[in-house]
């Protein structure tokens, strides 16, 4: 039996990453999402909440983690991201170890990971995705979010590999900044090219 087809998918913030990985699932491809797998093990009952706690005091409570005030604690500091970063992505690579076991057969999968070439997930994948978008329309986006400024969208900018760069190593680039069935488009073709490769 020949292994999945793994893709990488990643991008920087607000370029539509999330947006292009469900259209990916739409299309029968299992995602793995790295920062939905963060999430569930950040919320109520958790099972990082006592380790985070313990080094975060306050950034937890019968919700789980509150993620503004566990933000305006990292992303304003490198030493306390690392910190979390340690708990967090051992635990991460763990989930995505056991998503790779259950979904053995399949033909392809999406590891959607924000962090891919930042983390040297890169490596572990077959193919690499980029999702972007100009970045006016990036800007755009992630403004519009609540609770973000424009200060927090510079900063995690600044944590993040450039999209100039991510697009230089990209196997594959989709482009967001269209229409969404422009977009679907780039996905249904870029499975077809995928698929073909692996038959
Ligand atoms: C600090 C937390 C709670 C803040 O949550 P919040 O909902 O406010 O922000 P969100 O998670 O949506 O992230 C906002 C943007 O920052 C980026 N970002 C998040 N963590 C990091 C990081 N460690 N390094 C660089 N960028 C990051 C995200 O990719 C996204 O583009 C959360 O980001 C977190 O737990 N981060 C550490 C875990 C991590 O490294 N996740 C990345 C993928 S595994
Ligand atoms: N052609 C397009 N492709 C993808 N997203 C689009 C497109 N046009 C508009 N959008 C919108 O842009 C936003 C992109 O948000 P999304 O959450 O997918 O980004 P993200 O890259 O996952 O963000 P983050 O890194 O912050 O988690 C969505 O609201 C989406 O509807």
């Amino acid at each position: 039996m020949s292994k999945p087809h793994i893709i990488g998918l990643t991008g920087s913030i607000g370029m539509g990453k999330s947006t292009v990985a469900a259209m990916f699932e739409a299309a029968g491809v299992p995602v793995f999402d790295a920062d939905a797998a963060v999430r569930s093990m950040q919320g109520p009952e958790g099972q990082l909440l006592p380790a985070i706690e313990a080094e975060f005091p306050g950034s937890t409570g019968p919700n789980g983690v509150n993620r503004d005030a566990l933000g305006k604690h990292v992303f304003a500091d490198p030493e306390g991201l690392a910190r979390l970063e340690a708990i967090i992505h051992p635990a991460v690579g763990a989930k995505r170890q056991a998503f790779l076991t259950e979904n053995a057969e399949a033909p392809m999968l999406l590891f959607d990971i924000p962090l891919l070439f930042e983390k040297g997930g890169h490596e572990a994948v077959d193919t690499v995705v980029v999702v972007s978008a100009p970045a006016e329309i990036q800007r755009e986006r992630v403004l519009a979010r609540p609770e973000m400024t424009q200060e927090k969208f510079e900063h995690i900018l600044s944590l993040q590999v450039p999209d100039a760069e991510k697009r230089e190593r990209a196997d594959h680039i989709i482009d967001t900044g269209c229409s969404l069935a422009e977009t679907e488009a780039q996905v249904a073709r870029l499975i077809e090219q995928l698929m073909g490769r692996t038959a």
